[in-house]
């Protein structure tokens, strides 16, 4: 294949000066050989491009010219410079990715990865195989040195043609996709950027097939793209459920409905704002409707909502792709899609996704039980196993979904969809079938997956899988190992994140100390867990169990919501929704509360609320008297921030005033404290601090105050009814379906309470359960999946005081499947 100008000047540029790279690299993999063990992979998963929307090497090539004019416009360097300046671009040639301001994702700033960051020819191979559906986004996440989500992006909507059609200002799209990725939180598992590019990708195909293509509309096509890219935004990594149960604002804001998807719409749509990519005001309302739309549809618990309403179409064969409105809804299924397509990759990637969520919700487990609060029963390590956690994924919510797309698609992508899904499925399932039997818990970890690897393709290439993902470590990390390749990739075992926490945390580093996953860690309840592994490389220092959490450990590494500055936030207020009274702030969603403060959730609750329930309340005549400030712009940029300081300024006075006169305690100086030492909010809060002026918002708004206000006090308690019904009502819901039998065997055990042997039908609880009968029970939606799954086991133990007895027999686990379905 041949190669861009820009590919061949790198390239060479590389062997000459860095033969020795080249040698290293050739004992893996270069660009060529990626390339051909790429295109060896065959057809059955080549998808069929259109027309309009073929990339071709020319589409390669422009990206590479739209990338040069960010280079040019950010001064990095330029390839057009005269010759006497050429030198200074020697070894100082960068992709744009050089300009990060983030680490990678999987890649240890202590032992950086094997692949110099310099050479882009791997990375323009991996975005050549974004049409391939065994994509491995953690692959080019390593390859453009942890800027997967941005480069595979720009790529996109060059190759789509959208950067034409509108007239799209390169480099505010960069910005755009820039900042949409510094939205993610790169300590989070799964939920990081990394799964973003994943599923943008995923949507890309499902974009690409003749039955959606030929019917797109181009601002449909960068909705979506920009939907999936944004979809996640701000994710705490944490569940709604957990949010609620800790009376996080944002569940409170949301009134707990979609409370992340809410989120995630308005993280992304700010950024969209922000960035003025879209000029066109038309455009850009049409654009945010469409983004918005897709973005609360990937609510996994309203699943069963859109599959019903998808289902009838397919069933009545009535789905025209003419009809905006089907064509939308057909959108929206594509990206629900692409958000669980993980089950469906092969194997090797698609493992590595559920070893990175199940991650996830154990890190919430712990997380809950460091806060003694009740564990949700998918996030108990303890408790709940992967294959469990997996094999009731796969059946329940990923199975019905993907079952319905492949019925719309009928295509070689879909079948390849199922084909892998029931593999998968299969692995999850007779792990799960060996653990009950054997009453073992196995250890699934990333060193597995190598072995899995190794074992099943031992002479083929390793460029070709997915320990590209995983950087070869420079760090010797155990003496007397094994030697030869085996050894090479055992040593990348650990998940890097853990690693990269823990090194930092080793280190002192802030960052890694305001990670929730390294602190709300603790060790796996499996064999080897990976804080094992670590301990025992000597990596990391057993971490306290009892090492008490706080809010400043909870913060996640700064995020664009710590970066916002005060004029940042002037121009992010001028957000509005439907021109009335919201706005859009992008703001810290995370930490979760500790334990003392769930102990005053009021205060908690007071803070939270009173940040954003001030614009739905805001009165009339300060948002009048904003609207007017707005329209007669100050000048210069100095007036402004000065306009700006001296607002802040008067309004720290009126507080002080008022805190005084009302004999509250005064606020500690914030000066000389780290911004993000601050307690959560407080940033955000300042920031804001300029517009509310008025004595009365003033007074609402301080997280100290007692709940004196009547609006607060109204909203307060209807949140809390609200959310005291919620255990109630699910107990409610459950019970209506509890269709159990009585226990079998001749101890008089006290009956399981129906939430409990419900969850035993997961065959997520090993041992433990009392009662229950597997005949009856059969989980069939994903949203009665969902709802026992994330139910909270300490919590329908304390209801119920139900005893548990640890001498059920296996055959309880053993659950009738629901009616046979038909297996693609
Ligand atoms: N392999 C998996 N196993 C369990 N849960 C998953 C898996 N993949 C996705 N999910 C869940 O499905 C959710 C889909 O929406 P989110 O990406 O917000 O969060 C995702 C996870 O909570
Ligand atoms: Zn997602």
């Amino acid at each position: 294949m041949q190669r861009c100008k820009i590919c061949n000047m790198v390239v060479e540029f590389v062997n000459k000066s860095f033969p020795c790279i080249k040698k290293r690299r050739s004992s893996s993999s270069s660009s060529s050989d990626l390339e051909s063990i790429y295109n060896d992979l065959g057809d059955q998963d080549t998808l069929k491009l259109d027309d309009r929307f073929s990339f071709s090497d020319d589409s390669l090539y422009n990206m590479h010219r739209d990338a040069r004019v960010i280079l040019v416009t950010e001064a990095v360097v330029s390839t057009d410079l005269p010759p006497q300046h050429k030198h200074r671009c020697t070894g100082k040639f960068r992709s744009f990715h050089k300009r990060r301001k983030r680490a990678p994702l999987h890649a240890s700033s202590a032992a950086p990865a094997e692949v110099d960051t310099q050479y882009m020819g791997q990375g323009q191979c991996m975005l050549r195989l974004s049409l391939k559906w065994r994509f491995n986004a953690f692959a080019l996440e390593n390859f453009t040195g942890g800027r997967a989500l941005p480069v595979l992006c720009l790529h996109l909507f060059h190759a789509y043609g959208l950067i034409s059609y509108f007239n799209l200002d390169t480099v505010k799209l960069w910005k755009l996709f820039s900042t949409m990725e510094a939205g993610y939180h790169n300590t989070n598992p799964y939920h990081n950027s990394v799964h973003a590019a994943d599923v943008t990708q995923a949507m890309h195909c499902f974009l690409q097939q003749a039955k959606i293509m030929r019917h797109l509309e181009p601002l449909e096509i960068m909705a979506c793209l920009i939907g999936a890219m944004g979809h996640d935004m701000e994710h705490p990594g944490v569940s709604q459920h957990f949010l609620i149960a800790t009376d996080n604002y944002l569940a409170q804001f949301y009134e707990n409905k979609s409370v992340l998807e809410n989120h995630h719409w308005r993280a992304a749509n700010s950024c969209l704002i922000e960035s003025g990519v879209i000029e066109s005001p038309e455009h850009c309302k049409e654009l945010q409707l469409q983004i918005k739309s897709l973005i609360m549809a990937t609510d996994i618990t309203r699943q069963d909502e859109f599959l019903d309403r998808f289902r009838t179409y397919l069933d009545t064969n009535s789905l025209d792709m003419a009809n905006k409105e089907h064509r939308h809804l057909v959108l929206q299924i594509a990206l629900k899609c692409a958000d669980i397509s993980n089950p469906c990759r092969p194997w090797d990637i698609s493992k590595m996704w559920s070893l990175r969520v199940c991650e996830e919700f154990f890190r919430q487990g712990d997380c809950e039980r460091r806060m003694k609060i009740p564990i949700t029963s998918l996030c108990d390590r303890f408790i709940v196993t992967i294959p469990a956690i997996q094999a009731g994924f796969f059946k329940f919510v990923a199975k019905p979904l993907m079952r319905e797309w492949h019925r719309y698609l009928q295509n070689d992508l879909s079948t390849l969809m199922i084909k892998n899904l029931t593999y998968n499925q299969k692995q999850w399932e007779n792990m799960l079938a060996l653990e009950l039997s054997k009453g073992i818990k196995i250890n699934v970890t990333d060193s597995d997956l190598l072995d899995d690897y190794l074992d099943s393709c031992s002479d083929k290439d390793v460029s070709e899988s997915s320990e590209l993902l995983l950087p070869i470590r420079k760090t010797s990390l155990k003496k007397n190992k094994p030697s030869g390749l085996k050894q090479k990739l055992r040593r990348l075992s650990a998940p890097l994140h853990a690693l990269q926490d823990s090194l930092f945390k080793s280190k002192g580093n802030d960052r890694a100390s305001t990670s929730p996953a390294a602190h709300g860690a603790t060790p796996l309840g499996s064999l080897q867990s990976i804080h094992s592994l670590l301990h025992e490389y000597g990596l990391v220092k057993h971490m306290d169990a009892e090492e008490k959490l706080s809010a400043q450990k909870l913060l996640p590494k700064t995020s664009i919501a710590s970066l916002t500055t005060p004029a940042q936030a002037s121009r992010l207020r001028t957000v509005f929704k439907n021109g009335g009274s919201w706005r859009l702030v992008r703001q810290q969603s995370f930490p979760p509360l500790d334990s003392s403060r769930i102990s005053s959730r009021f205060s908690r609750s007071l803070c939270a609320s009173a940040d954003d329930a001030i614009y739905a309340q805001r009165d009339k005549d300060v948002l009048q008297t904003e609207k007017i400030k707005r329209k007669t712009k100050i000048e210069t940029k100095e007036e402004k921030v000065d306009a700006i300081s001296n607002k802040i300024r008067e309004s720290t006075e009126i507080r002080r005033v008022q805190k005084k006169d009302l004999n509250l305690p005064l606020e500690k100086s914030t000066q000389g404290l780290r911004r993000d030492s601050l307690p959560v909010g407080t940033q955000f809060r300042d920031n804001l601090s300029q517009f509310k002026l008025n004595a009365t918002d003033e007074m609402r708004r301080r997280k100290s105050m007692p709940t004196v206000t009547v609006p607060y006090a109204l909203k307060e308690k209807k949140i809390r009814e609200v959310t005291a019904a919620i255990p109630e009502l699910l107990r409610r819901t459950l019970s209506v379906k509890d269709n159990w039998s009585r226990r079998r065997g001749s101890a008089p055990a006290p009956e399981a309470s129906s939430e409990f042997r419900g969850l035993a039908s997961l065959n997520a609880l090993r041992h433990s359960v009392n009662g229950g009968c597997p005949k009856l029970c059969s989980i069939i939606t994903c949203q009665q999946w969902l709802a026992t799954a994330t139910n909270n086991v300490q919590e329908r133990t304390f209801q119920h005081d139900t005893p548990r007895r640890g001498s059920l027999p296996a055959e309880v686990f053993l659950h009738t499947e629901p009616k046979k379905s038909k297996e693609y």
